[in-house]
């Protein structure tokens, strides 16, 4: 696996490789289980204090494996240092071992437990802890536990920092059957599991919190992370400034294709979006009827009406990028636009319905490409549903990629970039407010710009879509902090994104 300049973002792991972690810092250090679930507790007891110092009503919900004995360390370290304490426990047995002498030690210490029963409610309570059940979950939550957390869901007004996982949360895939604890902040232990960053799991984890229980990176070092984490952070240093002897023509040509009649917008945003992100020159062709609205709009752009392939073979010529899909239509008209801009080998961006349109015909040869798809795209293209999709958002990517060959942007909440051999990446940027008509052609317009500048010696696709997918998540996010996420247009997005590409000068 490469990753290229992106091989110093913090990477996440599934659960089976955190227990083989555990095992090896058990076996080089000397540790034990006890010692690492001591470990876990007083750590969530630190961010509880850290988060919520005045609560003096704590709640803890114990199941009956070690995520329960996570949560039996922390009630014994609360109730020690004079906070009420309530653990409710559901009716099974703690299992054994570690979990089991940390229940023993809270009870003997004169904690109380109690079992839940549904219709005696949940205690009013200044915070709840999460320990139900970590990565030890496999199957969807039924009886007393999905009771539990649908009264945590319903009767409880107080914050929740949930232990390692949101309990009803797979940590592999972020999946969940509907019923699953919302947790304000998730304390994730030893390592940050994937579930935790993409669709459901993202929505459910809340803040995330990664405490290494003091494990050193080389745990790791024999295991295949399941995902890196693309972060704000990161951003200022995969723009460095640019020379100060730079001309246009080391900045690219990206050529944007689509704007069948009536979809125009979608056009000029992709390439609106391609000149914020700093393309050298930005071409658009589309339909007639659409030049003088895209040229009033933006005049840096250069519009061309196009209405067969022969007219779109010059600009062809002249770029060095391809952006396609943006209100391309399903007509003859956006079919003989990709077969010319397929027949290229130029580095393209495939998005919308250009993807609807390579879906129809099981093409799989793309080339140097990025597709952008939501999930109903992603589902089309790969012959499933949106569910299958969404179950495993970082294995749909992946087999995207596989499928075609190619780097592959899932988008939604928690963006998935995947392409062969590269481990991939997901996006912990973004919120509901780009949950709008064009934000997508925003995003292929950036990716399109970041492929056709390089930095300035190229970026592979992998590496401008897992960029552009964060500078445009990013720029979202910082245009929802200015005016709120509801009404939030993907215009708004254009000054974001200049500045978000601009590094922050140097003292
Ligand atoms: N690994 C580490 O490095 C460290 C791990 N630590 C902590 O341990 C956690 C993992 O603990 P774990 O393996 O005991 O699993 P856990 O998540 O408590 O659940 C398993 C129990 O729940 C049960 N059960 C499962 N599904 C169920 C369902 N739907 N409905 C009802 N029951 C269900 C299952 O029963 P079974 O499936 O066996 O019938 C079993 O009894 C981890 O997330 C972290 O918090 C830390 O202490 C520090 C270091
Ligand atoms: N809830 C959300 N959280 C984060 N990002 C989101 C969310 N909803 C949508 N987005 C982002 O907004 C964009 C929407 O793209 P798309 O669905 O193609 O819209 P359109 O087709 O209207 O252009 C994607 O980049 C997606 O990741
Ligand atoms: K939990």
């Amino acid at each position: 696996m490469r990753n290229g300049f992106l091989h110093d973002l913090p990477k996440v792991h599934r659960s089976a490789a955190v227990r083989v972690a555990e095992q090896v810092a058990m076996s080089r250090v000397g540790l034990d289980e006890d010692d690492l679930m001591a470990r876990a507790g007083l750590a969530a007891w630190r961010l509880l204090l850290d988060r919520w110092p005045e609560a003096q009503r704590i709640g803890v919900v114990c199941g009956p494996g070690n995520n329960g004995g996570d949560g039996y360390v922390l009630a014994e370290l609360a109730r020690s240092s004079g906070r009420h304490v309530f653990v409710l426990r559901l009716g099974d047995e703690v299992k054994a071992g570690a979990a089991r002498r940390a229940a023993e030690a809270y009870l003997l210490a004169g904690g109380e437990a109690a079992t839940f029963v549904v219709d005696d409610g949940l205690p009013q309570v200044d915070v709840w802890v999460d320990a139900l059940f970590g990565i030890g979950l496999h199957r969807a939550l039924e009886g007393a536990a999905a009771d539990l957390v649908a009264a945590l869901d319903h009767d409880n007004a107080a914050p929740i920092l949930a232990l390692d996982i949101p309990s009803g949360v797979d940590a592999d895939s972020g999946h969940h059957d509907g019923v699953a604890v919302r947790a304000d902040v998730t304390l994730a232990f030893i390592a940050g599991k994937p579930g935790l960053y993409t669709g459901r799991g993202r929505v459910a984890a809340g803040e995330v919190v990664i405490d290494t229980l003091g494990l050193a990176d080389h745990v790791f070092d024999d295991l295949e992370p399941a995902a890196c984490i693309a972060r704000i952070a990161a951003l200022p240093r995969w723009f460095p400034p640019r020379a100060r002897d730079a001309h246009k023509g080391r900045f690219g040509h990206v050529l944007c294709i689509g704007g069948d009649r009536g979809y125009g917008g979608a056009l000029a945003l992709c390439a609106e979006a391609a000149l914020r992100t700093g393309a050298g020159l930005v071409s658009a062709a589309t339909r007639a009827e659409h030049v003088p609205a895209l040229l009033a709009r933006r005049p840096e752009c250069m519009t061309r009406a196009v209405d067969d392939a022969s007219e779109l073979q010059p600009l062809l010529d002249a770029a060095s990028v391809i952006a396609i899909g943006p209100g391309l239509g399903d007509g003859e008209w956006g079919a003989a636009m990709l077969d010319a801009a397929l027949a290229t080998d130029l580095p393209r961006v495939l998005d919308a319905d250009a993807l609807n349109a390579i879906a129809r015909r099981d093409a799989r040869t793309l080339g140097d490409a990025v597709i952008t798809p939501h999930p109903g795209e992603a589902a089309r293209l790969l012959g499933e549903t949106v569910a299958e999709v969404e179950r495993d958002r970082v294995q749909a990517a992946r087999r995207l990629a596989g499928r075609y060959a190619c780097t592959v942007v899932l988008k939604g909440a928690g963006s998935v970039i995947a392409a062969p051999g590269e481990i991939p990446a997901i996006v912990d940027a973004g919120n509901p407010g780009m949950a709008t008509g064009g934000m997508g052609d925003v995003l292929t317009g950036t990716i399109a710009a970041l492929l056709a500048q390089g930095r300035p010696q190229g970026l592979s696709c992998f590496e401008a879509a897992v960029c552009g997918a964060l500078l445009h998540a990013a720029a979202g996010d910082a245009a929802a902090r200015d005016g709120g996420e509801r009404g939030l247009l993907p215009s708004d997005l254009f000054p974001q994104l200049r500045r978000l590409a601009n590094p922050v000068a140097r003292a």
